[in-house]
């Protein structure tokens, strides 16, 4: 590992798992891939982390292929290399989910809920997810012009039903430092063939007002999640 990569997100990544305890020892994480950056990131940086900490724990990655990520060879062959396990599991619903009024909200749902029961089936008590510090502030920002609501995902949350925590251990890391290291190490991505909503929905949007907002106020992810922390959402 390069060692300024403790500087550049480990410590952060420490940070998150040492604050929210979303780490123990003997935890059988599965870690939920898209084919996109930010998951296969988490899987990298988790790694690292087992591999330059005191933690002791399982990883498995798992994508779930709604009929629209169609090549994830790539990935599975990265994860086989540095002898993680590949879960694969295949629900075509892409023809039903683009007549649904909010596809993209229906559809991670989907998703979240096959996860979930992979977890329980195969044994896993954590379930890790790709969200950054870019998502808290645009899930944030989503919720209070959409909705009205001060809300935003929490870095640790419990799920009774399946007696599970889900957890996001990249809280602190910025999007734009995810870019840098999937390109500086060369990380595999699965091609994303046809998401007719991947560029057109409210995040996308949330992202430009962000990306604006940011010209003036360059910290503005930060102190929003300073502010976040200081409420009592999390
Ligand atoms: N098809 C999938 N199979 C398994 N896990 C998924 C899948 N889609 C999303 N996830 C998980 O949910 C997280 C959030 O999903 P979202 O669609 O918002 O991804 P994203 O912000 O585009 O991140 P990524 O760059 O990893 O795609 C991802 O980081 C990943 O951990």
């Amino acid at each position: 590992m390069k060692k300024w990569y403790n500087k550049l997100f480990l410590n952060n990544i420490r940070k998150a798992v040492d604050k929210y305890n979303l780490i123990e020892n003997e935890d059988n994480i599965l870690v939920g891939l898209s084919g996109g950056k930010d998951s296969i990131f988490l899987i990298y940086a988790l790694d690292l982390l087992r591999k330059n900490s005191y933690l002791d724990f399982n990883i498995t990655g798992i994508h779930i292929d709604i009929g629209i990520n169609a090549n994830m060879e790539k990935v599975k062959n990265y994860l086989n290399y540095i002898n993680i396990p590949y879960i694969y599991e295949n629900i075509n619903i892409k023809g039903n989910i683009f007549k649904e009024r909010n596809p993209c909200y229906i559809c991670s749902k989907i998703k979240r809920g096959i996860i979930a029961r992979v977890s329980k089936e195969k044994g896993f008590n954590k379930i890790a997810y790709g969200h950054h510090m870019t998502d808290v502030v645009n899930t944030f920002l989503l919720n209070i012009i959409y909705t009205g609501q001060f809300h935003t995902f929490k870095p640790n949350s419990y799920n009774k039903e399946h007696n599970l925590y889900l957890i996001r251990p990249l809280i602190y890391v910025k999007e734009e430092i995810i870019k840098k290291v999937v390109i500086d190490e060369n990380l595999p991505l699965g091609i994303n063939n046809y998401c007719p909503y991947a560029e057109k929905n409210k995040r996308k949007e949330i992202a430009i007002l962000i990306k604006n907002i940011k010209k003036n106020y360059p910290d503005f992810e930060e102190k929003t999640l300073k502010a976040i922390e200081k409420s009592n959402l999390w």
